[in-house]
């Protein structure tokens, strides 16, 4: 899946690299019962994705513009949105903001440390291309495995703009240190990593375990990125949703 003339592979961090190790949802109504709040979990996860995708909407219309502030605010947002029976949502919120900035809060995918290995071994410069914020930073260093990317983290937050955005592809191209055509850029969102890594002239890989057409470069899991049929592992999906959480 790798072409013979890559020279970078960068890939999204939620639902790529890093999982949830709590379902989200979870997380949440742990939040509201420390302020004596029962709240269904499957409520919560609704909520949550109502809300991610408003804004997400917001971001479209604003032409995809973002730094620290609005990362916190996106998230202020939907934490509300999630929660809205919480008598401190202020606080409710700064738990759960730094709930994600733990690294214990997230699991690595189990191919990333082979899929590394294999990838020095061919001299391919290796990346992280997120739409999380600072935090991420913090998460990637709290994990030894993923010490291979440590060195390139891009975050939508400090760039300016999120992905799908060509700036932001823009950004990842610099990093990179080569053509665009010379990048895979690896994730499991159709929008904002295959289709946005495709329109900036990258070359993009979804990662899915959907037969879905047309999109034309897919693995079922990472492992296949360099070579190794998924057949012979056990699938990992992690135990999270998809959405980071906070
Ligand atoms: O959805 C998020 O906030 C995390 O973004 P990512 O999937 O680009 O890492």
């Amino acid at each position: 899946m790798i072409h013979p003339g890559a020279r970078a592979v960068f890939f999204d961090a939620v639902g790529t690299l890093l999982f949830p190790a709590i379902p989200p949802a979870d997380t949440y109504a742990s939040a509201a019962r420390r302020q004596g709040v029962t709240v269904d979990p499957a409520v919560i996860s609704t909520r949550f994705v109502a809300a991610f995708r408003a804004e997400e909407a917001a971001d479209r219309a604003a032409g995809w513009v973002t730094d620290e502030t609005r990362e916190r605010e996106r998230w202020r947002r939907i934490v509300a949105a999630s929660l809205p029976e919480l008598p401190d949502a202020a606080r409710g919120f700064a738990e759960l903001f730094e709930h994600f900035a733990r690294p214990e809060a997230w699991e690595v995918h189990p191919d990333a440390a082979a899929v590394f290995a294999e990838l020095t071994r061919r001299v391919i410069v290796a990346g992280i291309g997120s739409n999380l914020d600072d935090r991420l930073t913090r998460v990637v260093a709290g994990h030894p495995e993923l010490g291979p990317v440590a060195g390139r983290v891009i975050v939508s937050a400090a760039v300016g703009h999120r992905k799908p955005s060509g700036r932001f592809f823009a950004e990842v191209v610099r990093a990179a240190g080569c053509e665009p055509g010379e990048i895979v850029f690896v994730g499991d969102d159709v929008e904002n990593d295959y289709a946005g890594a495709e329109a900036a002239g990258l070359v993009p890989v979804l990662l899915t375990s959907r037969d879905q057409e047309p999109i034309m470069r897919r693995v079922g899991r990472l492992r296949e990125l360099t070579g190794e049929p998924g057949a012979s592992a056990p699938e990992f999906s992690g135990r999270g949703e998809r959405e980071s959480g906070g």
